[in-house]
């Protein structure tokens, strides 16, 4: 039986997470002395380290079955690949910036401007749809130097913190994409490929569910049960188990961690007591 062969980006901002999340879905490989190639010891599956930014070619070609990119280089490399599930990681945008000092008042600054990016697919195509024209400056890295050295009139490019646009003296002015890791796949894997995905995924989402919500334990008087139950929207409904002390049981539930800020003080309010909120290490849905 043939294994799933995943590329991973062998340095760079999603090289960690990338391998974690594999750790967590209980992939073990061996994993370091530069190796570019590995193969899991307990899952079908190969793992390629590449530049992030040849993954959707080598998806495309079946060198790779599936692999781990932002959605910005997804959307740039206009390849024959799906997007087949968002991963919550290395969130950025892909933004314009000009220099601090321009008085910016809209798109139509880009009118006849040059522009540097790394992105000259997408920002083509955002330009085109609003009807502005630029030249487009294609370079392939430290973007953000470009308007500094008169290469340029502004930049597209990956903006997180926004702290390396400052320290160029740029500021960020119209966001073109938002942009997080995904998983993207060929759209024709054999069908044993395409099971071994199947349970990949399965995993994935079960690490990702975990992550999102926690386990819930509070202690209440039985008269307060119901109304502390129509407070905890759970998987379910609620375990209640009774305590030693009479009149009082303990409510168990899993709520995501958003909402349980949104109703701690309801819960105490109610009457809910030595509430305990505890990590999930995964979550089968
Ligand atoms: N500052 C950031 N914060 C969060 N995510 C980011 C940031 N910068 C980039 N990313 C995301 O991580 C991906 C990889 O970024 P990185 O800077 O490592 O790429 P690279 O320099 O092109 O690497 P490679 O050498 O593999 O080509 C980007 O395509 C983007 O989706
Ligand atoms: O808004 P910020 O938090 O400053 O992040 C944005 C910067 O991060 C990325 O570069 P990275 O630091 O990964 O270096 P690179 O140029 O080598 O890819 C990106 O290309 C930006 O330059
Ligand atoms: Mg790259």
């Amino acid at each position: 039986m043939s294994k799933l062969k995943i590329a991973l980006q062998k340095n760079g901002r999603l090289s960690e997470k990338s391998i974690k999340l594999l750790e967590e879905c209980g992939i073990k490989f061996p994993n370091g002395g530069g190796k570019l190639i590995t193969e899991s010891t307990n899952f079908p599956l190969e793992i390629l380290f590449l530049r992030d930014d040849d993954i959707p070619q080598y998806v495309e070609q079946k060198v790779a079955d599936i692999g781990i990119i932002g959605e910005n280089v997804f959307a740039e490399s206009l390849k024959n690949i799906n997007s087949i599930e968002k991963l919550g990681f290395s969130a950025c945008r892909l933004s314009l910036a000009v220099s601090k000092d321009v008085d910016y008042q809209g798109l139509s600054f880009f009118n006849n401007k040059r522009v540097a990016t790394s992105y000259p697919n997408i920002l083509s195509g955002f330009f085109r749809n609003n009807d502005i024209h630029t030249n487009i400056e294609i370079i392939s890295g430290s973007v953000e130097i470009a308007p500094g050295i008169g290469l340029s009139d502004g930049i597209c490019d990956i903006v997180s913190s926004g702290s390396t646009l400052l320290s160029n003296g740029l500021k960020e002015v119209v966001k073109v994409m938002d942009s997080q890791a995904i998983l993207v796949a060929n759209p024709d894997l054999e069908v044993n490929k395409q099971q071994i995905l199947e349970k990949l995924l399965f995993r994935i989402r079960s690490v990702r569910n975990a992550k999102e919500n926690k386990y819930i334990l509070l202690n209440a008087p039985d008269e307060k049960l119901e109304k502390i139950k129509k407070i905890l929207p759970g998987m379910n409904s609620p375990t209640i188990l009774p305590l030693a002390q009479e009149g009082w049981s303990s409510l168990h539930s899993v709520i995501s961690e958003d909402k349980f800020w949104d109703v701690i003080d309801e819960l105490k309010e109610a009457g809910a007591q030595g509430i305990l909120v505890v990590p999930i290490e995964k979550m089968i849905v």
